[in-house]
């Protein structure tokens, strides 16, 4: 039977299908945005025809609409040999990717206290492609999964233990799939085997994250309980004084306005008052729109600040590596960052920077760098798709 593997990917607001051949080819994919709003909108990659949804569709609604369309458009024929998920809370119970069973749901729900707005949308993900797809086996993907390896003095904070002991409260990290494809692709590009290649991979998305990678392994890494922590993002503050808590809401806001503050106001959203969109955000700032270039300034002096941080947990450097829709395609927040990085011997070469290290094997340092600076395209669904395939054909 010929392999074909479908890749869900289900956000706290969108749904992204991806399908993909034995060959790892990609055949399709698709995306579902503003799930629960009246405003719901669905297409299939390279079509301007909207995919008809149900008003204000959910989750479940908008796959049932995507996998119908793409039977009826002949993407899929028939029912895929693999499914793969994405979960983004694994919390300590899984170190790796799991074939789906009633147990996994379960240890998946316990772990939505941790990711609210992520697991329980993953666990309707699981459970209505189970109801289309009913002999099709289905493997879970974590995002904490790879930085399950991070030593006591890394994942912990500065917490009484019991924090830890009885509510979990510990540093999870997140993007591991992207983080660990980073490593892989970089020692290929270097010429390494991943086991000895060391790496700083910044993943700058909507969501954006760096890790310290030891010898192919992750020690350290700037989200932390969830998906918050650690460098500014496109709507979330990331690092923040924890004393804001108290301060505003002595000032009248709720636990909830904070959050909603925190998470989806905040960032080069907040900061600018315009747009999360990096793209456009450096237009703005071309036009002379000063709130617009100072969200950006924060942006590369944080991740910077992140990257000499991370320093601190390798015994060698083989590459700094760039990555996401912001890592691989922004100039600027690539030059700007490694501008703050010149006494650590970073430095960059304008020209290969320019083309976003495509012409140059993703190199993007100068001969006089004492580091290798890499930009490398991030494929989750791709590491998504071989585990779902492995795990199944084992199964
Ligand atoms: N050419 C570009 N220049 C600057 N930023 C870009 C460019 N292309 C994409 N981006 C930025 O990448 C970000 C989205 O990253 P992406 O990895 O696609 O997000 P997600 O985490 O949702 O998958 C946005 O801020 C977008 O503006
Ligand atoms: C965990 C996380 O931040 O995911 P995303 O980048 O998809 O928002
Ligand atoms: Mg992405």
């Amino acid at each position: 039977m010929k392999q074909s593997i479908l890749v869900v990917n289900c956000g706290s607001s969108s749904l992204k299908l991806a399908l993909f051949n034995g060959k790892e080819e990609k055949l399709a994919s698709a995306i579902a945005e503003r799930l629960n709003e009246q405003d719901a909108f669905a297409r299939i990659d390279g079509s301007d025809r909207p995919v008809p949804l149900p008003g204000s569709a959910t989750h479940k609604q908008a796959l049932e609409a995507l996998v119908k369309a793409f039977q009826e458009w002949e993407l899929m024929p028939e029912a895929p040999t693999a499914v793969g998920h994405r979960v983004v809370h694994g919390g300590e119970t899984f170190r790796e990717a799991v074939l789906v069973n009633n147990d996994v749901v379960e240890a998946i729900n316990q772990c939505a206290d941790l990711a609210p707005l992520h697991n329980p949308v993953n666990i309707t993900g699981i459970e209505a492609t189970r109801k289309l797809f009913p002999g099709t086996p289905q493997t879970a993907v974590f995002d904490t999964a790879y930085h399950q390896t991070l030593e006591p003095h890394a994942y912990l904070y500065a917490l009484p233990e019991a924090y830890y002991r009885d509510w979990g409260v510990r540093r999870y990290g997140f993007h591991g799939t992207s983080h660990h494809f980073m490593v892989n692709e970089a020692a290929r590009l270097l010429g390494k085997t991943p086991a000895t290649t060391s790496v700083i991979s910044a993943h700058l998305g909507n969501g954006c994250s760096i890790t310290a990678i030891k010898d192919g392994i992750s020690v350290d890494t700037s989200m932390g309980l969830t998906p918050l922590e650690g460098l500014m993002m496109g709507t979330r503050s990331g690092d923040i004084d924890p004393g804001v808590f108290d301060y505003l809401n002595s000032q009248g806001m709720t636990l909830a306005d904070i959050h909603k503050l925190l998470n989806h106001n905040s960032g080069l959203l907040g900061v600018s008052g315009k747009t999360n969109d990096m793209r456009t955000l450096c237009e703005l700032a071309d036009q002379g729109h000063k709130p617009s270039a100072i969200a950006i300034d924060i942006f590369c002096f944080r991740l910077a600040k992140y990257v000499a941080a991370m320093m601190v947990s390798l015994s060698q450097l083989d590459a700094l590596v760039f990555t996401g829709g912001i890592g691989e395609n922004s100039v600027r927040v690539r030059k700007k960052t490694l501008n703050h990085l010149k006494l650590f011997g970073f430095a960059g070469n304008a020209e290969l920077n320019k083309h976003n290290g495509s012409h140059s094997d993703g190199r993007i340092d100068a001969v006089d760098s004492r580091y290798p600076v890499l930009v490398i395209p991030t494929n989750e669904e791709l590491v998504i798709a071989r585990e779902a395939g492995r795990l199944a054909s084992s199964h």
